[in-house]
C-alpha cells in the first residue's frame, strides 16, 4: 500500500500559514485532505476560521485539533494516536497537512514519523515554511513580536530562551520549500529577499513568493520528498551561504504576483526519448535555467515497450517504467509549472 503522504505547513504566528492552508482547501482539485492543528489554548483561532469555513470539499471530521501545546512535547500521547485514528478510518485521505503552531521547531515533528506505527502508512511529502516576507526582510521575523512572546510564554513546554531568530533559522533549515507571503506588502523588494533564502536554504530548496499564500496545489503538494528519512540534513543551522548557480539571474520579472495569476502551466510535446538518463539529466538541466517549479509526465523510449514517467519538483527529477505503454502514442508529453512569465518556446525547445 502507498504510504499517504503528509506536508507540514510551519511558520511564525501571522506569516499566513492559515490562510495558505484556506488557500490550499478551496482549490484541492477533488483531493480529499485531512488537516492536523497544532495550536496554543486562546490564542490560536485557526481550527475555528478552517472548520467554519464552508468549503464543500472540506468537512468538519477532516479538520482535527490538537489542544495539548506544543507539538514536539506531545507527539507521543496527542500526535501519533490523532494520526493513527486518521489513518484507521474506512476512508482514508489522499493528503494530510498538519499545520505547525508557529514556535514548534519542525525537526520533532518529522522525527516523529519514523514511529514504528507511522512510518510504513505515511511520509512526509514535504515541509513548507511560510515567512512573513516584510518581518523577515526588517529582521524582526514576525510582524507582532508581541504576540509571538505572549504565545510563548502562555506555553510551559516550550522553551522562552531561544532568540526568535534560531527559532526562524530552524525552520528555514527544515523546510522543503520557502513560501516568501505577503508579496504584496514588499513589492519590489520581494526577488532580493527570495534570492537571499535561495542562499540560505539547503540545495535544491524551492523558495517562492506569494500573496495571501495563493499557491496552486500542484506547487505545494506532492513533493514526494521523505523528509523523515533526511532528518540530519535539516537539522543544523547553517550560517554560512551556499551559492547555486541560478541565485544571481532572478531579477526583475517577478514582481507583481498575485494569485492565480502568478502561476501558469504548459504542456510541451516531445519527440521518443532515446536515453532516459540523459533526458532526466537534460529535463534537470531545463528546469535549473528556467526556474521551474514543477515538470512532470510521460514518454515513451525507442525500443521499449513501456511508459517512461518523468517527475521532477525543482532540479530533482525522478524517472521510471510505470506500465505498458498499451494505446498510448510513442512520444513525449510532459506538464510544466512555474510562476508567471516562463519562457515557453525556450523551455519547449530544450525539452524536444
Ligand atoms: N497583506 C497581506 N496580508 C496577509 C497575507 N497573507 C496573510 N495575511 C494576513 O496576515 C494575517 C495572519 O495570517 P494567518 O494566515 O492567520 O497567519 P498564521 O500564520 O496562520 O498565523 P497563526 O495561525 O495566528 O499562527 C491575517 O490577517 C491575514 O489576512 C498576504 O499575503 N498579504
Amino acid at each position: 500500500m502507498a504510504k499517504i503522504p503528509a506536508t507540514i505547513v510551519t511558520g511564525f504566528l501571522g506569516a499566513g500559514k492559515t490562510t495558505l492552508i484556506r488557500h490550499l482547501l478551496q482549490n484541492a482539485d477533488g483531493r480529499r485532505i485531512a488537516l492536523i492543528i497544532n495550536e496554543f489554548g486562546d490564542l490560536g483561532v485557526d481550527g475555528g476560521i478552517l472548520k467554519g469555513c464552508g468549503i464543500e470539499s472540506c468537512s468538519d471530521d477532516d479538520v482535527v485539533e490538537l489542544s495539548n501545546g506544543c507539538i514536539c512535547c506531545t507527539v507521543a500521547d496527542d500526535f501519533i494516536p490523532t494520526m493513527e485514528a486518521l489513518l484507521a478510518r474506512e476512508t482514508p485521505p489522499d493528503h494530510i497537512v498538519i499545520e505547525t503552531s508557529g514556535l514548534a521547531l519542525p525537526q520533532p515533528l518529522v522525527r516523529a514519523f519514523n514511529w514504528p506505527g507511522l512510518k510504513t502508512k505515511v511520509t512526509v511529502d514535504g515541509v513548507v515554511t511560510v515567512l512573513d516576507g516584510p518581518a523577515v526582510a526588517a529582521g524582526t521575523f514576525a510582524t507582532n513580536v508581541e504576540a509571538v512572546d505572549a504565545q510563548r510564554a502562555a506555553d510551559d513546554g516550550l522553551d522562552h530562551e531561544t532568540p526568535l531568530s534560531e527559532l526562524y533559522a530552524d525552520q528555514v533549515a527544515c523546510a522543503d520549500m520557502i513560501v516568501v507571503n505577503k508579496a504584496d506588502l514588499l513589492g519590489n523588494a520581494t526577488a532580493a529577499l527570495v534570492a537571499r533564502l535561495r542562499g540560505e536554504a539547503r540545495g535544491g530548496v524551492q523558495v517562492i513568493s506569494a500573496t495571501q499564500g495563493a499557491l496552486p496545489a500542484d506547487v505545494l503538494l506532492g513533493r514526494g520528498q521523505g523528509a523523515e528519512d533526511d532528518i540530519s540534513a535539516r537539522h543544523e543551522v547553517h550560517h554560512h551561504h551556499h551559492h547555486h548557480d541560478d541565485d544571481e539571474d532572478h531579477d526583475e520579472d517577478h514582481h507583481h504576483e498575485h494569485g492565480h495569476d502568478a502561476f501558469e502551466s504548459f504542456v510541451v510535446d516531445a519527440p521518443e526519448v532515446t536515453d532516459p538518463a540523459a533526458f532526466a539529466s537534460k529535463v534537470a538541466d531545463v528546469i535549473r535555467s528556467h526556474d521551474i517549479l514543477r515538470l512532470k509526465g510521460f514518454a515513451s523510449v525507442e525500443g521499449k515497450p513501456m511508459r517512461l514517467t518523468v517527475q521532477a519538483v525543482g532540479p530533482r527529477v525522478d524517472h521510471y517504467f510505470d506500465r505498458p505503454l498499451g494505446e498510448d502514442a510513442r512520444g513525449s508529453r510532459l506538464v510544466v509549472i512555474g510562476q508567471a512569465g516562463l519562457d515557453r518556446a525556450a523551455i519547449t525547445q530544450a525539452l524536444q
